[in-house]
């Protein structure tokens, strides 16, 4: 059997408000009955400073409640919106191991100074019953209005919590769970072994600073105890580290996962990422930060990068995959964006707008047509028709573009543009040459002298691709020579890890060059996409396995999850799936479901087995030759 023993739980004792659900309910109540009130607001807010102050120590318990109830101006009606609410917020971590209390009934009880009005059908749901539900109540006046909390009732007075657990007087292991200093005063009056500070929804300072361990999710009470969970390992033990700015909502999203955030504002050179990459599990990036084979020696724990952006020439792919680190990126986030500059660039230079917008700050009105055109009719050529160059082809032409494109790869040609068999055909020929290829070794100085001078005199450039295909030096030449009529360059062979940082290059004050701070996909909509986009596919790579996008892994998409989940990545060797297999079938597992795909270095197999298994089971896997990572999945 894989699931831990289950006979020796100790009798829990779980606050409700903020720990069980996600808010307080009294809060609740009042914004509820409030809906449409002006004062609605500060009545609302008062009530949570009230809450506060009890929660933390700061007054007693029954001055808080008092003062709440005499604000809170609820009837009976509100009471059924409030447990709807209630039940929608239910704590993640508690949500997500419901059968976690479903399996231990008797042992779990919900001692709370809230009321039980509302927290009895919000529990029931878990199969806590109401004689395990010690809590307050109401009382109303005979139109219905909340009036105020039974006196009689232990737990509406100071201490109400200890004397509650001294009349329950239970034999045994106790363990209080909860966010408030009233739960540690359980531990306190010796009524419980143990007090577990509940950090998921709130984090009190005196609370933390008195526990016996701080629980940042249910999962890792259940952990800590091995007891049986819906998670094979805690969310808020995985640490995510995440650098360069990536954008805010990436963090929120790992964060509401339950994930351990940490986040730089800048990029990191090597030696400060080898001495950061100890005993992070994710790792998110741009393009200024290099994962290199020294990276990943000194990664102990790592199991995928996030690149928050399109290119990943920054990250020693094939190092990744040796080390079983998935690579995932955002391959589509921000084309439009790059698209978008790379147009407007166009006409800036064509018009000669570098010259003319800093004179005019300088006060010099410089009004002429020398060298500047229309862009409709022009030739140009695309240098990479990928995703980026193909769809600046199509937004090209509708300007009234004549487009030419060139690229290694057979690529469906779009619109009426033409495809250019060599690099020298399309050089020759247009008036603006931009650059759309990915940043691969070889592409190192792909363009230099040679192909500025086979380009036609005033030809504009532009490189918005990657700084180190393109030899600067040569550029810097052309345009110095008058040969080039222009360019702009939006990525450098050396860029600044931080805005803190001053930025070299020989392409300073040249004449009509625009330079900007490698921005091509910094738009709002593109960092909000790839926000989203990268820690999606992480997070599912973590949950399920799923590789779909992965830039270095065999991609798989894999079916729901059936029962238990095994993730081998191996060399890719003769014979591993076979020992594999072997290994399950001495140990008499029931597979439900395989899948495996390789490419030319790893292998990754996916196992769908029954939940009932010896737990030798996942050591004699792991000790399969040539296993590279392996994990379990719940
Ligand atoms: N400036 C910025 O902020 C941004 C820059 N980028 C960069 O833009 C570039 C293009 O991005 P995507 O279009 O998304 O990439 P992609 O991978 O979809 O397209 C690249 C294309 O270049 C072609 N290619 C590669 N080497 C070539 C060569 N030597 N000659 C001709 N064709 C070659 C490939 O076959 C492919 O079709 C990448 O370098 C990426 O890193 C992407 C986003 C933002
Ligand atoms: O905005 C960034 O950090 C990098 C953008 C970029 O170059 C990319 O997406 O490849």
């Amino acid at each position: 059997m894989a699931s831990p023993p289950t006979a020796t739980l100790p009798y829990l004792i779980i606050d409700f408000d903020s720990t069980f659900t996600q808010v307080e309910g009294l809060d609740e109540l009042a914004d509820i009955a409030l809906t449409g009130d002006p004062s609605r607001e500060r009545i609302v807010g008062e009530i949570r400073a009230l809450t506060d102050l009890g929660m933390s120590g700061s007054i007693n318990f029954s001055e808080s409640l008092r003062r709440r109830l005499t604000l809170l101006p609820a009837r009976r009606e509100h009471l059924p919106l409030l447990v709807e609410r209630l039940k929608g917020k239910v704590s993640d971590s508690i949500r997500r191991n419901g059968d976690f209390f479903r399996q231990f009934p008797g042992r779990v009880y919900i001692v709370s100074s809230g009321f039980r009005e509302f927290i009895e059908p919000v529990v029931a749901d878990f199969g806590i019953t109401a004689d395990y539900v010690l809590a307050n109540t109401f009382t109303y006046d005979p139109e219905g209005r909340i009036t105020g909390f039974d006196p009689e009732n232990v737990l509406s007075r100071d201490g109400g919590k200890i004397e509650q657990l001294r009349r329950l007087d239970l034999t045994g292991d106790v363990y209080a769970l909860g966010d408030g200093y009233t739960d540690y005063q359980i531990r306190e009056a010796g009524l419980a072994n143990r007090f577990y500070a509940f950090t998921e929804n709130v984090a009190r300072e005196a609370v933390v600073a008195r526990a016996d361990e701080i629980l940042p999710s249910f999962d890792e009470f259940l952990y800590q105890n091995k007891l049986p969970m819906s998670l094979s390992y805690p969310k808020n033990r995985i640490r995510v580290l995440l650098l360069e700015n990536v954008e805010a909502s990436a963090e929120k999203l790992f964060r509401e996962e339950g994930y351990q955030v940490e986040k730089i504002a800048g990029g990191l050179d090597e030696d400060e990422l080898v001495e950061r990459i100890q005993g992070v599990s994710i790792l998110g990036i741009r393009s200024k930060t290099n994962v290199t084979q020294r990276v990943l020696d000194a990664a102990n724990r790592l199991i995928a990068v996030g690149a928050f952006c399109i290119g990943t020439n920054q990250i020693d792919l094939t190092g990744c995959m040796k080390k079983g680190v998935a690579v995932f990126n955002a391959p589509f986030s921000n084309t439009r964006s790059v698209v978008e500059l790379t147009l407007a660039e166009i006409i800036m230079l064509a018009r000669r707008i570098p010259e003319k917008n800093p004179k005019m700050h300088q006060g010099e009105w410089d009004k002429s047509a020398n060298g500047a055109f229309e862009i409709r009719g022009k030739k140009l050529g695309i240098i990479g028709y990928g995703n980026i160059g193909a769809q600046l082809s199509v937004v090209a032409e509708a300007v009234g573009l004549q487009v030419y494109y060139y690229d290694v790869a057979e690529k469906l040609q779009l619109g009426n543009a033409t495809k250019c068999r060599t690099l020298d055909e399309l050089l020759q020929q247009a008036d603006i040459v931009t650059l759309h290829i990915d940043g691969r070794p070889e592409n190192k100085n792909f363009i230099g002298a040679e192909h500025f001078a086979q380009m036609k005199p005033g030809t504009l450039f532009i490189n918005n691709a990657r700084g180190h295909v393109v030899d600067v030096p040569a550029l810097a030449d052309a345009l110095r020579s008058g040969h080039l009529g222009g360019a702009a360059i939006d990525v450098f062979p050396h860029e600044p890890k931080t805005n803190d940082e001053s930025f070299e290059s020989e392409l300073r004050g040249l004449p009509n060059v625009l330079l900007t701070p490698h921005i091509g996909g910094s738009t709002a909509e593109a960092q909000r996409n790839i926000a989203h986009f990268v820690p999606e596919r992480i997070m599912d790579y973590v949950n399920s396995g799923n590789t779909q996008q992965s830039v270095n892994f065999p991609n798989i998409q894999l079916p729901e999850q059936q029962a238990h989940r095994l993730i081998h990545i191996h060399a890719n060797v003769p014979g591993v799936l076979a020992r594999i297999n072997n290994v399950l079938a001495t140990r008499h597992v029931n597979i439900l479901g395989q899948y495996l795909k390789t490419n030319e270095h790893i292998g990754y197999v996916i196992t769908d087995i029954d939940k009932q298994y010896e737990p030798e089971l996942i050591d004699d896997l792991k000790q399969v030759e040539h296993t590279i990572k392996f994990r379990v999945l719940y």
